[in-house]
C-alpha cells in the first residue's frame, strides 16, 4: 500500500528534511504522524502524492514505484491519494458543490455521475442543505468539511491531511474527526499529521513519531508523547 525504504529529503537549500524513513502502512489503517515543529512531518507527507520527491530511496504507493513514475503519469497517482490542508484552499468565486464537482470534471465524469457523488460525498460530511453556498458563507468547520468532501469524491486508497484542524476550535475539530473515522471505516487509509494531544490521545490510532527527519517511535493505539 505505502512503503518507504531509506527515504531522504534534502532541500535545494540544503536543508535536510527527512534523514533515512523506513515505513510500512497497510490498505485501511489510520495513522498520525506527530513530533516537533521542523521534524518532517509535512515533508513526509508531501512525498505521499509526490509534491516533492525524495533525494534517495524508494517509495512505493499502491503498487507503483514514485522513483520511475513519470511525470505525465502523476496525475493518475493523484486519483489515490486525496490531500487535505490546514487552510482548505477552497476556490473562493466557486459554490461548494462546484468546487467539489471541479476534482470529477477534471476527469472527465458524466454529468449525472457527477451530481449523484457530490451529493453523496456532501450527505456524508452534513453538508446536503449548504451546496450553493460559496466559501466564504461558511464556518472554518463547514470549510474543512468541504474539502474533506473534495478530497474523497474520487473515491481515493489513501487519503492524507496536513494539520486539518489546525485552524479549528477544538469543538469543530471533534466533528472533522468524525469525518474522518467515517471514512476510514468504509476501508479508506488515512495519514495525518496533527498538533493535537488531545485528538491522538482520544480517538486512538497508529502513531508515527518524526524527530530530525527520523521515526522516533511507530506504536499501535499509541500516545502523542509531547507537552501540548
Ligand atoms: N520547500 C522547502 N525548502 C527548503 N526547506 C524546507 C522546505 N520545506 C520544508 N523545509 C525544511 O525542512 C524541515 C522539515 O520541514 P517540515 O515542514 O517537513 O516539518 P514539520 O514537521 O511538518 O513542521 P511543522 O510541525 O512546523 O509543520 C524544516 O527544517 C524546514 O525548514
Amino acid at each position: 500500500m505505502i512503503n518507504m525504504t531509506d527515504v531522504y529529503k534534502t532541500y535545494a537549500n540544503g536543508v535536510t528534511a527527512l534523514n533515512g524513513i523506513d515505513i510500512n502502512i497497510e490498505q485501511g489503517e489510520f495513522v498520525y504522524v506527530v513530533g516537533p515543529s521542523g521534524a518532517g512531518k509535512s515533508t513526509f507527507i508531501r512525498l505521499i502524492y509526490r509534491e516533492v520527491k525524495p533525494t534517495n530511496g524508494t517509495i512505493i504507493i499502491n503498487d507503483t514505484d514514485l522513483s520511475t513514475l513519470k511525470e505525465k503519469k502523476v496525475p493518475f497517482l493523484r486519483r489515490d491519494v486525496g490531500v487535505i490542508f490546514q487552510d482548505f484552499k477552497l476556490l473562493p468565486k466557486l459554490s461548494v458543490y462546484e468546487n467539489i464537482a471541479f476534482a470529477l470534471e477534471v476527469i472527465e465524469e458524466s454529468p449525472r455521475n457527477i451530481r449523484k457523488r457530490v451529493m453523496d460525498v456532501l450527505e456524508l460530511v452534513g453538508l446536503k442543505n449548504k451546496a450553493r453556498f460559496i466559501p466564504d458563507e461558511l464556518s472554518g468547520g463547514e470549510q474543512q468539511r468541504v474539502s474533506i468532501a473534495r478530497a474523497i469524491v474520487n473515491q481515493p486508497k489513501i487519503v492524507i491531511a496536513d494539520e486539518p484542524t489546525g485552524n479549528l476550535d477544538p469543538e469543530t475539530s471533534w466533528g472533522i474527526m468524525r469525518v474522518f473515522e467515517e471514512i476510514n471505516t468504509r476501508g479508506t487509509t488515512i495519514i495525518m499529521a496533527t498538533h493535537s494531544k488531545e485528538i491522538v490521545n482520544t480517538v486512538k490510532k497508529r502513531v508515527v513519531a518524526i524527530e530530525d527527519g527520523l521515526i522516533a517511535r511507530d506504536e499501535h493505539r499509541g500516545e502523542y508523547g509531547y507537552e501540548a
